[in-house]
């Protein structure tokens, strides 16, 4: 049994908003965040606080990776959503605009105080300029910290920069946390698509997402998660070369190198074959739940 996680498709989705929250119970995604920040207006705060605590306790959201999203340090709302978050032990609670490895371990003090369940993790929005320069110290933090989230429309406007096909503009800042996350050994998962008529820009976006290495994309309507799934999945063609690729090095024992379909294979291929195996396990286990 694989103890990898699929994260392929995490929705957004407002904890002010009733009826997506029931919704969300029958959607495919691997995983939700209920959103307690940008999604939900002042006045709404903290009714969908209570929402979001409950949603998270009612255990009726399956086999579903359950975090909640408060809002950011130094706002209002921040020490009355951590509180909640950690007493209803989500699967995480996300956190916007983390900036450093110092506020990484007050987070994850104060989950502590507040009684957050060992299950709970913390992971952490990456979307300004600051956190990108100092990723990599936030990364390896602390070991509550399991997961970093691209926040590409905070990026985009820190930046000055603008959304364009292929993101030129913010690929720098997207690999340089994509090598802090694997230095560290978290998980990864890539901002956004806003516009969700578009679905061959997003399905491109995501091709380009599981191309650079992330673990899976972010979305923000329940038309994304199929795209997501079955673009963050391996392919069926790569799951054969897996496991046609692991019998040619078995077969080959003994040889530091042999070759599967006229390509070399060495130890790392196997490794990397390996672990494409145990995604798909991991993914097929979760959908038979
Ligand atoms: C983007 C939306 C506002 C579009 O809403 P709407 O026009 O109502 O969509 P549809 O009519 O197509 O909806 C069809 C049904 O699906 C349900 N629905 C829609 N979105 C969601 C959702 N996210 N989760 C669950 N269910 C959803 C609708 O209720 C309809 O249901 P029914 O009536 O029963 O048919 C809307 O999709 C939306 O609000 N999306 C989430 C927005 C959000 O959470 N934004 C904040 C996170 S993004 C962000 O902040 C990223 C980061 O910080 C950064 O910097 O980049
Ligand atoms: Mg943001």
């Amino acid at each position: 049994m694989s103890d990898f996680t699929p994260l392929r498709s995490v929705l957004y989705m407002p904890s002010s908003n009733e009826r997506a929250l029931e919704k969300a119970k029958s959607i495919a995604c691997d995983g939700l965040i209920l959103d307690l920040e940008d999604a939900v207006a002042p006045d709404a705060k903290s009714a969908a606080r209570e929402a979001a605590a409950a949603a998270a306790r009612s255990g009726e959201y399956g086999r579903r990776t359950l975090t909640i999203r408060i809002n950011g340090s130094g706002t209002e709302w921040h020490e009355a959503d951590l509180a909640a978050a950690a007493q209803a032990g989500p699967d995480a609670v996300v956190v916007p605009k983390v900036d450093s490895a110092a506020e990484v371990h007050r987070l994850v003090d104060a989950l502590e105080r507040h009684g957050a369940p060992d299950h709970t993790k913390l992971w952490a929005m990456i979307e300004t300029p600051i956190a990108i320069l100092d990723v990599l110290s936030i990364a390896r933090a602390s070991e509550r910290l399991s997961c970093f989230v691209i926040g590409t429309n905070d990026l985009v406007k820190e930046l000055y920069a603008e959304h364009v096909p292929g993101r030129a503009p913010i690929l720098p800042s997207l690999h340089t946390a994509l090598l802090a996350a694997r230095a560290a050994g978290i998980a990864i998962l890539d901002g956004v698509y806003n516009d969700v008529k578009d679905t061959d820009g997003f399905l491109a976006e995501c091709r380009q997402g599981r191309e650079m290495g992330f673990d899976g994309k972010t979305l923000i309507h329940p038309g994304q998660v199929e795209g997501a799934n079955s673009a963050f999945a391996p392919s069926e063609q790569a799951v054969t070369d897996a496991r046609g690729l692991i019998r040619a090095w078995e077969d080959g024992q003994g040889s530091g190198v042999v070759t599967y379909e006229g390509k070399m294979v060495e130890n790392l291929h196997v490794e990397s074959a390996r672990r494409t195996l145990s995604i798909h396990d991991a993914i097929t286990a979760l959908d038979a739940q």
